[in-house]
C-alpha cells in the first residue's frame, strides 16, 4: 500500500518537528533519562506489509501496553471467572488511583488501571513460581510478534521495585479483601517484571496482530483467541485503555487503544492494521502526547475510525 507508506513517513517527519512533546513519566527514574525527542510508528496492514517510520525499530518500556497480554493470558486461564476479580468499567480516575478500592472491596475497577493489572498478575501467577509465570508472559510476547530476542529490561524493572510503593499499597489493600491468591510480593515482582519488557514498535504491531484479524495470526492463520474474546479486549481497549483519558482517545482516535508511561500506544484497526507508537513524553493522563497526535493525523488520513470515516 504505497499510499500508506507515504502518510506513516510524513506522520514521522511531522513529529519530529513538534516542540510540545509532554513530560517523561520520572516517578520510575530509569524512564526519566529517556529522551523526550524519540518518535516511532509501525503500521502492519492487511497484507501483513510493516509500515515502519522514525525510531519505530528502537526497543522501549511497554509498560501498561503488557496489560492487554497478561489480560488475554489469563482470560484464557479463567475465562469469565476472571471479572469475579476484576469489573470491566471506566474507572474515571487516574491509571494509579486507589479511592474506588475501597468502596468496590478491594474488586478493581478494570483489567488496565494498576490495580487491575495487579489481580490479574496475580491470577497467571497463581499455582506457579513468579519465574514461570514471567516465562509464560514473556514467552507468549515472543511467540506473538514472532521474535524471540524480546526480554525483560532489568535495569527498569529494578527501578520500579524500588519506588513502587503505591503499587505496593494498591496490591496490599487488595490482599485485605482476599482479591490476590500469592504472597503480595511475589504478585508485585511478576507486575513489575512484565512491565519492563522492552520492544519496539514493530514488535508490538506484530504482537497486536490477533487483535485486529478476529483472534488470528494473519501470516500463519493461527488462532490465538476465539474471535469473540479479541473483540471484547478490543472493547476494553477502547472503553479503558487510556484512563481517565479514553473519552478524548475514543474522540480524537477512534480506535482501541492501550497506553504505557514508557509513551507507546498499541491501537487496533479491526480488519485493517495493527498499529503501534512511541513518543515518551506524557499528557496529564500519563498517556503518550504525542502518540496519540500521531494517531489521530492517521485515522484520519485513512479513514480507520471504528466510528466512521
Ligand atoms: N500506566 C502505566 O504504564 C503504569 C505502569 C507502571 N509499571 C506502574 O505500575 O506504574
Amino acid at each position: 500500500m504505497p499510499q500508506l507508506d507515504e502518510i506513516v513517513t510524513e506522520i514521522a517527519q511531522e513529529m519530529a518537528c513538534y516542540s510540545d512533546r509532554g513530560e517523561v513519566a520520572s516517578y520510575i527514574p530509569e524512564l526519566a533519562r529517556i529522551d523526550p525527542k524519540h518518535f516511532g510508528i509501525a503500521v502492519i496492514d492487511a497484507e501483513g506489509n510493516a509500515h515502519i517510520g522514525g525510531d519505530g525499530d528502537m526497543a522501549f518500556s511497554i509498560q501498561s501496553i503488557s496489560k492487554v497480554f497478561t489480560l488475554t493470558l489469563a482470560l484464557g486461564k479463567a475465562g469469565d471467572r476472571l471479572w469475579r476479580r476484576v469489573g470491566r468499567e471506566p474507572s474515571g480516575s487516574a491509571f494509579n488511583s486507589i479511592v474506588l478500592l475501597e468502596n468496590e472491596k478491594g474488586i478493581p475497577r478494570n483489567p488496565f488501571i494498576n490495580a487491575g493489572a495487579i489481580a490479574v498478575t496475580d491470577l497467571i501467577l497463581s499455582g506457579h513460581q513468579p519465574r514461570e509465570a514471567l516465562g509464560e508472559i514473556l514467552h507468549f510476547m515472543r511467540f506473538l510478534a514472532d521474535d524471540p530476542s524480546i526480554a525483560i529490561d532489568e535495569a527498569v524493572a529494578a527501578s520500579e521495585q524500588r519506588t513502587g510503593f503505591r503499587n505496593a499499597a494498591l496490591a496490599n489493600y487488595m490482599k485485605s479483601f482476599g482479591v490476590l491468591d500469592n504472597p503480595v510480593d511475589y504478585t508485585l515482582g511478576v507486575y513489575f517484571h512484565h512491565c519492563a519488557i522492552a520492544m519496539s514498535c514493530r514488535q508490538l504491531a506484530m504482537a497486536g496482530r490477533f487483535l485486529a484479524w478476529q483472534g488470528l495470526n494473519p501470516s500463519t492463520g493461527h488462532r490465538v483467541v476465539q474471535a469473540e474474546r479479541a473483540r471484547r479486549i478490543n472493547s476494553i481497549m477502547l472503553t479503558c485503555g487510556h484512563y481517565d483519558g479514553s473519552g478524548e482517545f475514543a474522540y480524537r482516535v477512534g480506535l482501541p487503544g492501550k497506553s504505557g508511561v514508557g509513551g507507546g500506544i498499541l491501537a487496533v484497526a479491526p480488519g485493517k492494521a495493527s498499529i503501534a507508537v512511541w513518543a515518551p513524553g506524557l499528557d496529564a493522563n500519563g498517556n503518550s502526547h504525542l502518540g496519540r497526535i500521531a494517531l489521530e493525523a492517521l485515522t484520519r488520513r485513512m479513514g480507520w475510525s471504528i466510528f466512521g470515516a
